[in-house]
């Protein structure tokens, strides 16, 4: 306690602006301060009241800053205190020098320079003396802290952006909270930003309240979540970043290890274009599509006939939809993502990132597997669906019957068990990751330069209407891809007369990649013999135009 009370006291203000007027009044302690403001949330975190006793500025290029501020602020919801994010390029002088209590977290940018969004405040706070700042009675009762998030490896100006403004606070008469964190991109960045969060609390006062911040996150969410499962991350909502450059930040996090993404390809594979779906067999039983895809960027995409296709597929927006209302979950809202300390992690998703984004992209949300089924079970409030549930979850012939069979997807889950209540951060630990599929190439690069054809065997079309039934994701995804498609040229042709507008492709591309193959034609003149049924066909007629290519004398006998 006593360690508590000095630094406490270290932080305790002389007078705050209000019993600056009236010296009959006791100065205010910081925890004092924050108390008075108790209870009056900012969610929504931006907008500057002039009583908030905290305000968060950020100077950030590509987000991570910015998601540090976000953190903060989280915390300083869950304490209850009042609290509001600024971007520095929103800085206002005239605002500033009435807050009590500044917190600056900062990355350090070309030369040691600042970022763009502080360009404005640096000018402001160099252009600050001593002499100025104490004749006009400015930051002389302001306390502030300072997070420098930089990186080592630039070693001369290692945080100087951070540093600096630290000493210039000092300088112009602030009181200085605790000492400048000192955040290392290259090593671990989180861990030095929890270390020094958990320090500012402490000089803050409240570190009785909690272990350290991460650690009572982690403690408080693990009973929500299924025995079974460990949480890796929690999830807080946050506005709208100003800087989304998650795929930037991540290739230059590669060495840190516990901050890789599950799969890197979900955030630069160069995209490819829906040009054409058709299906070439249309049976009621089964039916095999043909997909033509365009290569945006030739230079940077190439194969040759029968490599793998790795193809990343999304679920409709219409089972995102309809999963969000089931669940109560706000489509656009953004999140980030906030490891847990000590706790192995990969980005299951860029962060931040919609809530859209994440159940369309990110998560498999069509079929639900009986592990699936067993965890939502805790989640139902009624004991009706309770006991379905469990015994979907137990008993392998109904499982079949009646999810497997009747191909039941997660959305008609929900609706047959309408009591099922889960956060969305839960959601997020129990349904699985999305997962690439694989198909073999069935065209040739040298004859069709720009394109990529496939042939996929997918369930009979009409399946693909129901959300509630789902037919297979891939069948289901490019056909919704067509439509999009279809939407984006009748829009196009539509604007055409008045703006000359063109098709807008972002609707209706495909993240994927090439792995090679190891189906290789011989030598021209050595005979080949290809069996296949459906879709087997495709690495056939991948081959079979390379055989064209390199001879002119082609004899093909088909069988059928
Ligand atoms: C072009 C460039 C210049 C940088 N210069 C410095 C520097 O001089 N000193 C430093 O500590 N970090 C430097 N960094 C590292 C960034 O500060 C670090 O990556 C930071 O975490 C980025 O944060 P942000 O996402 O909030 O912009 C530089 C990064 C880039 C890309």
């Amino acid at each position: 306690m006593s360690i508590l009370t000095n630094l406490f006291g270290s932080v305790s203000l002389r007078k705050v602006r209000s019993s600056r007027r009236n010296p009959s009044v006791a100065p205010m302690s910081l925890r004092e301060q924050f108390s008075m403001n108790r209870g009056h949330h900012n969610h929504s975190g931006r907008e500057v009241s002039p009583q908030s006793a905290m305000v968060i500025y950020f100077g950030s290029q590509t987000g991570r800053s910015e998601a540090l501020a976000n953190r903060l602020n989280q915390s300083a919801l869950k304490y209850g205190y009042v609290c509001a994010i600024k971007d520095l390029y929103k800085f206002d002088p005239d605002d500033f020098v009435k807050e009590s209590i500044a917190i600056f977290i900062v990355s350090t940018y070309i030369n040691g320079g600042a970022t763009d969004n502080a360009a404005h405040f640096n000018f402001w706070i160099n252009a600050q003396t001593e002499a100025e700042s104490a004749k006009k009675n400015i930051l002389r009762a302001q306390q502030y802290a300072v997070f420098a998030s930089g990186d080592s490896k630039y070693a001369d100006t290692f945080n100087q952006f951070g540093i600096a403004i630290d000493n210039k606070m000092h300088l112009l008469g602030a009181k200085r909270i605790l000492p400048c964190g000192m955040g290392d991109a290259n090593t671990n960045l989180d861990m030095d930003y929890a270390t020094w969060e958990g320090s500012l609390w402490q000089a803050i006062g409240t570190h009785n309240l909690s272990l350290s911040l991460i650690e009572n996150a982690r403690l408080s969410k693990r009973r929500m979540l299924p025995t079974d499962t460990k949480l890796q991350f929690s999830v807080i909502e946050v506005l709208q970043p100003r800087s989304i450059d998650f795929g930037t930040r991540l290739k230059k996090q590669e060495k840190a290890k516990n901050h890789i993404a599950s799969n890197s390809v979900f955030f630069d594979a160069p995209p490819l274009i829906l040009d054409s779906v058709d299906y070439v067999v249309s049976d009621p039983k089964s039916a095999v599509l043909r997909v033509d895809l365009t290569i945006d960027d030739p230079t940077k995409w190439t194969y040759q006939g029968a490599d793998t296709l790795v193809l990343y597929p999304e679920n409709s927006l219409a089972t995102a939809e309809a999963i969000a209302t089931a669940l109560k979950f706000k489509l656009s809202q953004y999140v980030q993502l906030i490891p847990v300390a000590n706790v192995p992690f990969k980005h299951p998703f860029p962060s931040p990132c919609t809530v859209q984004d994440i159940l369309t992209k990110y998560y498999e949300c069509a079929t639900v597997s009986q592990a699936v089924i067993k965890n939502l079970a805790q989640y139902s409030k009624e004991t009706k669906d309770n006991d379905l549930l469990n015994q979907l979850a137990s008993d392998s012939i109904m499982y079949k019957t009646k999810v497997s069979d009747t191909k039941l997807s997660l959305v008609g889950l929900l609706k047959l068990c309408p009591s099922i209540e889960i956060s969305l951060e839960v959601f997020l630990h129990v349904i699985p990751f999305m997962q690439p599929r694989y198909f073999t190439i069935a065209s040739l690069h040298q004859l069709a330069l720009a394109t990529v054809s496939l042939c996929i065997r997918v369930p009979p079309k009409e399946v693909f209407n129901d959300i509630e039934h789902h037919g297979g994701l891939i069948g289901g995804y490019f056909t919704d891809l067509s439509i999009k498609k279809e939407k984006a040229i009748a829009y196009a042709q539509k604007s055409k007369t008045s703006l000359g507008t063109t098709v807008d492709t972002s609707q209706h591309c495909v993240q994927a990649l090439v792995f090679p193959s190891k189906f290789r034609v011989g030598p021209a003149d050595c005979p080949m013999i290809m069996i296949a049924t459906s879709s087997g066909f495709a690495p056939m007629r991948a081959l079979l135009q390379e055989r064209l290519v390199s001879t002119s004398k082609l004899q093909l006998l088909i069988h059928l």
